[in-house]
């Protein structure tokens, strides 16, 4: 079964004109939010959606524009839709989430002093496949982003690669596809300076033109419309618009 792939955002951390960079994956009624940052309730809402849509959330790694937006989610969630959805998110990210990221907005004493008091936390082991509705099944590839701090990659259904946030590394790329047969490729892509962080575009221009038609260009700065065309075959995401996976 296809699913659908919606990226809510495009936009680098810090972009002025695109959202965050998070998704919705649907597998027909189910819908699975990847990420959720700073400008994820207004772009729901800007789509005509809510956080009232979402079934699960699953969160990448811990900057703003992937978790910001959770403080919101949580106390919607338990105040105004009562319910609790499911949290996936690496073992190794649960406790640092809480502790260092949203205590300090969510906890009110008696009624929330720990994730589980607002979400059905699912711990994820990283490289292996979990399903996480009839129609997704997905996996966790711990990748590089900043050092000390950890971060992960998804590979969905065995073929889409969706990257997050990640420094180069062309030798992951090449094997997901030429051993594992990944047929798309979403990764960030950082428009211009050197990749300190995040992929460069100019990084991504020197795969293989195999990789490059496979590849769509996402987590991109507010000057993308400068680039069109020169992706070497590579295509951006556009926000708002549905991918078919
Ligand atoms: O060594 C660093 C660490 C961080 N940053 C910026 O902070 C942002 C945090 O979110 P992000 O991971 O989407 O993008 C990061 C960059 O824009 C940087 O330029 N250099
Ligand atoms: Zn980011
Ligand atoms: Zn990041």
């Amino acid at each position: 079964m296809n699913l659908e792939l919606q990226m809510i955002g495009t936009g680098s951390a810090f972009a002025k004109n695109y959202f965050n960079n998070n998704a919705l994956l649907r597998d027909g009624a189910f819908t699975l939010l990847i990420d959720c940052g700073v400008t994820a309730p207004l772009a729901l809402h800007r789509l005509g959606k809510s956080f009232e849509d979402v079934d699960a959330v699953l969160i990448t790694h811990i900057h703003a524009d992937h978790v910001g937006g959770l403080e919101e989610l949580g106390f919607k969630m338990k105040f105004t839709y009562k319910r609790k959805i499911k949290l996936y998110i690496a073992e190794t990210l649960t406790e640092i989430l809480w502790e260092h990221t949203l205590k300090g907005g969510l906890y009110q004493e008696g009624e929330i002093t720990c994730l589980e008091d607002l979400f059905e936390v699912c711990p994820l082991a990283p490289n292996k496949p979990y399903d996480i509705s009839d129609h997704i099944r997905l996996e966790l590839i711990p990748n590089r982003h900043i050092p000390g701090k950890n971060s992960y990659s998804l590979y969905i259904n065995e073929k889409l690669f969706y990257s997050s946030d990640m420094v180069f590394d062309p030798e992951l790329l090449e094997r997901l596809v030429e051993q594992r047969g990944c047929r798309m490729i979403m990764h960030d892509c950082q428009l211009e300076g050197p990749g300190n962080v995040h992929t460069t575009l100019t990084e991504l221009r020197s795969l293989p033109e195999r990789i490059r038609g496979m590849t769509y260009l996402m987590h991109y700065g507010d000057n993308k419309d400068d680039f069109v065309g020169k992706t070497a075959g590579m295509t951006f995401m556009e926000q708002g618009r549905i991918y078919t996976v």
